[in-house]
């Protein structure tokens, strides 16, 4: 077993070896994705899957769909790491009055799936985009 010292080493090392590289961004998932394209493709597919969902389409019935595609590539690239900054509104304020259950917030994630598998987008790159997103639910769900 390896002593802490030797673990206080390695870590740093590896923040050196980082620093060496310039600042740390964490782009793999980004690249997983197929970048910029790659995300743009996925939310393609995404948004007619939500709209044609029973669950969930009436929340968007009034919704500017081309404004929703460009915030979710926006938000997707920035949290894989990718070289992009949200500018839409905050989840909390978006979503306030929705009345958005569990339920219909799990139905999207099971959608944003179903895009990225249809795009080939290997399973360790969706858990992480979906790990990433996971801390929204408390945000967006307020029924
Ligand atoms: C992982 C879950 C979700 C994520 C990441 C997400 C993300 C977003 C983003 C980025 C926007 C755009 C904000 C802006 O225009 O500035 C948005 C808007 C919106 N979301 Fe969500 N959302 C999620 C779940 C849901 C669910 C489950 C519903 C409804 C059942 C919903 C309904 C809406 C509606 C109605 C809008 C407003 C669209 C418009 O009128 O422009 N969202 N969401």
């Amino acid at each position: 077993m390896k002593t802490l010292t030797e673990l206080v080493c390695i870590g740093t090392l590896a923040l050196a070896t980082g620093c060496a590289h310039g600042p740390a961004t964490e782009d793999s998932t980004y690249q997983g994705l197929g970048g910029q394209s790659g995300i743009r493709k996925i939310v393609d597919t995404l948004v007619p899957m939500i709209t044609a969902d029973a669950r969930i389409k009436e929340s968007f019935k009034d919704s500017d769909l081309k404004n929703l595609a460009m915030r979710l590539q926006e938000q997707f690239c920035e949290l894989a790491g990718g070289p992009c900054k949200y500018k839409g509104k905050d989840m909390k304020d978006i979503h306030d009055g929705l009345n958005i259950t569990n339920a219909q917030f799990n139905a999207l994630a099971e959608h944003l799936q179903a895009a990225m598998d249809k795009h080939g987008i290997a399973p360790a790159v969706q858990n992480k985009l979906v790990a990433r997103l996971a801390p929204m639910q408390k945000e967006i769900v307020t029924k």
